[in-house]
């Protein structure tokens, strides 16, 4: 069974009340005693990340259990992406932030000195806010990574080498298209050009390559921010689905949407604060702090 678990140091948030006069701290010993069904497949303990002067995320202590969505919510500037970033060292990428603290994969800290960030990346999967595919094939799309990484052998030269493995390619990009729910709308068209896809499509396709890669954890920030209704509710059902299989943390801005999607549910606030972090049902309909229950019924945001 795994715990939540928050504590802050910040002198201010401990002595800061809440409107029914309770100390957010009495508050917290309160919500982190919750026990989420399952093991945790991420525990972050501690974490602080600075960009130059700006404290960015405070103290932030959670464990993500596995094959679960837990979205993130707050309004913007809140830290959502930081935080999302620090859980596959793509933070380490931007030169002016500081990361501290802990953060451990199946108990295996992550942020340790002779950490294999490529090998960790294949394993914390990302989809970005804007889909970002590469002006190549759908088939390619889906098999750049593990071509990258040499898992797949494909072409003139691989095929002289007797190294080709084109059926595998083939089941591979079908497996990821399927299990991204776009096989049937792309199949007879493998080889189109992917920037001819509809935004939503695109989308999916992002989320195929990926999980070509085989990962066990996919970040998704803000995925469906961009898109329309129908393909918001499609991008909805397809991470409902991948929570059988992947354990899904996912930003989004929208409050329907995390109360649609997600099993748990952390709620940051303006200056990096992690305020509170529950079962979805428990934050949208009886959150223990008050500004949460402000921000969940949009009283402000
Ligand atoms: N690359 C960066 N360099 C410097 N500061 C950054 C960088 N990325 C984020 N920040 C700052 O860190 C704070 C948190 O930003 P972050 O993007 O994580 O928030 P967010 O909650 O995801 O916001 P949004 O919902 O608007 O995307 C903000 O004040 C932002 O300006």
């Amino acid at each position: 069974m795994s715990k939540n678990a928050l504590q802050s140091t910040e002198t201010t948030q401990r002595q800061q009340t809440t409107t029914s006069g309770e100390s957010t701290e009495q508050l917290r010993d309160e919500w982190t005693d919750y026990e989420f069904a399952g093991d945790s497949k991420l525990s972050v303990e501690g974490l602080n990340v600075h960009y130059g002067d700006e404290h960015a995320l405070k103290d932030i202590s959670m464990e993500i259990p596995e094959r679960s969505v837990t979205a993130l919510v707050g309004p913007s500037g809140c830290g959502k992406s930081t935080f999302l970033r620090c859980l596959n060292r793509m933070n380490d990428r931007i030169n002016s932030a500081q990361i501290d603290g802990s953060v451990r994969l199946d108990g295996e800290e992550i942020y340790q000195d002779n950490a294999n960030l490529v090998e960790l990346r294949k394993r914390v999967g990302m989809v970005f806010q804007a889909p970002n595919p590469f002006p190549k094939s759908i088939r390619d799309n889906v098999s750049y990574g593990p071509r990258k990484h040499g898992e797949i052998k494909t072409g003139l030269i691989a095929r002289l080498l007797g190294e080709a493995n084109e059926d595998e390619e083939d089941e591979l990009v079908e497996r990821a298209l399927r299990n991204a729910a776009l096989w049937d709308e792309v199949s007879d068209r493998l080889d189109d050009n992917a920037m001819g896809l509809s935004g939503g499509q695109q989308q999916r396709l992002c989320t195929a390559r990926c999980l070509a890669t085989d990962p066990e954890v996919i970040l998704m920030d803000e995925p469906a921010s961009a898109l329309d209704p129908i393909a918001t509710a499609k991008i909805e059902d397809l991470v409902d689905d991948l929570s059988e299989e992947y354990t899904v943390v996912v930003v989004t801005h929208n409050m329907q949407q995390a109360a649609r999607i997600s099993d748990q549910t952390a709620v940051f606030l303006t200056g990096g604060e992690l305020v509170e972090y529950d079962e979805t049902g428990k934050i949208f309909e009886n959150p223990e702090s008050q500004r949460v229950e402000d921000y969940v019924s949009g009283k402000f945001g």
